[in-house]
């Protein structure tokens, strides 16, 4: 199967993407034009580096690249201030100058947290996306947005800094365990669920072989939402506006993974799937969509096997005050108000102010009810 390319277009500073089988065997190939020292820094968690470092040092030494690496513990308890700083102060230590390149090889955590360590050493030095979990491939190694989380909400440290290349090897994902796969499909989803109800009704047709392994399948989707993802942040780098349709799910999502420490009892695409399952039945409530939409959500969620209700989060969560306050330090909050991505049906997502917070109450209250 030929690897497919898509270009996130931002002038200048456009990039490729590439979908496709065997890409970290290439990458130094890939990598070495861009590099004059010929000298690169790698990132990585301990998990991604026991199953794929190897290769693409291999594929590095093999065009002549030097290269030092730094296997950081897995897990998004590693996206915040320590890891970080401890990444930074190793990039210094290993004299990683402006023109050189950092790589993340890794999940989102990984990506994140590397593309805002690249973004803040010497002021920027350029890095480069090897994302190696679905929602990494279709989602977070994309567009740009990199940061740490805080004790008071997700991502809320961070900087916007471009990826100059990206590399998508479909292959990797066969080592990734399913529920870190069944997670990056929730924001698979999402992309059909904001803009592209076709899309959501491929994923319908499709999703439950796409999780049992088709690599066509894994290719398409992820070359489908990589586009999709690559068309939005063309048109609104910064999230002055239609990028915040990107954050379907997230006002609550974010909330959710905040309340639950950021562990393993939420994971972020779990979150997502929830905060998107929730969103619907908002719309519904609000008299924007048929009740048959949020009941079609939840449906595909459930043959998927992810959650779509707070009652299938498998911790006990604060009340609905509290989430409420959490989602107060949602990123798309203005003059104080929050700002929801709400949808008049699947595929017709928007954002929505001054949502009624009587309807998100009620929402919550339902959604934990038994
Ligand atoms: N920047 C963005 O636009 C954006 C978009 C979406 C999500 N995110 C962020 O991404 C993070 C979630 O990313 P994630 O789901 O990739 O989590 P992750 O990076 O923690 O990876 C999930 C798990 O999979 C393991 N893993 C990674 N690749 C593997 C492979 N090929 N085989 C086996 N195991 C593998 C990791 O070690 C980890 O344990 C969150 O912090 C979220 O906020 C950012
Ligand atoms: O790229 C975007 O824009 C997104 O919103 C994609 C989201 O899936 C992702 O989780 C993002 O990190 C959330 O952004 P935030 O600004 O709400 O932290
Ligand atoms: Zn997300």
């Amino acid at each position: 199967m030929p690897a497919e390319e898509v270009t996130v277009q931002l002038g200048r500073r456009s990039y490729p993407v590439r979908i496709g089988p065997g890409l970290i065997d290439g990458a130094g190939a890939a990598i070495a034009p861009m590099t004059q020292r010929k000298r690169v820094a790698i990132l990585t968690d301990e998990s991604v580096a026991g199953l794929h470092l190897d290769r693409l040092c291999r594929s590095l030494d093999g065009a002549g690249i030097t290269h030092a690496e730094l296997a950081l513990p897995a897990g998004e308890k590693t996206k915040g201030w320590p890891e970080f700083s401890r990444a930074v102060e190793w990039l210094i230590d290993e004299k990683i100058e402006r023109r050189d390149l950092v790589i993340a090889l890794g999940g989102g955590v990984i990506g994140d947290l590397a593309g805002f360590a690249a973004a803040v050493l010497r002021r920027g030095v350029r890095f480069i996306q090897i994302p190696t979990t679905l929602l990494a491939q279709v989602d977070s190694s994309v567009g740009g947005k990199t940061g740490i989380n805080s004790a008071s909400g997700k991502n809320l440290i961070g900087a916007f800094h471009q990826p100059t290349l990206v590399l998508a090897d479909i292959d990797v994902l066969k080592t990734l365990p399913k529920r870190d796969f069944l997670s990056g499909y929730g924001e698979v989803m999402k992309y059909g669920l904001l803009g592209d109800a076709k899309f959501f009704g491929w994923l319908e047709k499709n999703g439950p072989d796409l999780a049992a392994g088709d690599t066509a399948l894994r290719q398409y989707a992820v070359a489908h939402s990589v586009q999709m993802k690559a068309d939005i942040v063309a048109r609104d780098e910064t999230e002055e506006g239609d990028r915040a349709l990107l954050n379907l799910g997230h006002t609550f999502g974010h909330a959710l993974e905040a309340a639950t420490g950021y562990s393993e009892r939420l994971l972020h695409g779990e979150g997502v799937a929830v905060g998107c399952a929730l969103a619907f039945e908002l719309s519904a409530r609000l008299g924007l969509c048929s009740q048959e939409e949020p009941s079609r959500v939840a449906a595909h969620l459930a043959a998927m096997g992810l959650p779509s209700r707070l009652r299938d989060i498998p911790a006990e969560l604060p009340d609905d005050e509290s989430l409420i306050r959490l989602m107060g330090q949602d990123k798309k909050v203005r003059d104080g108000k929050l700002r929801f991505i709400l949808a008049r049906g699947i595929g017709k997502a928007f954002v929505a102010e001054d949502v009624d917070m009587g309807a998100v109450r009620q929402v919550l209250a339902e959604s934990r009810a038994a």
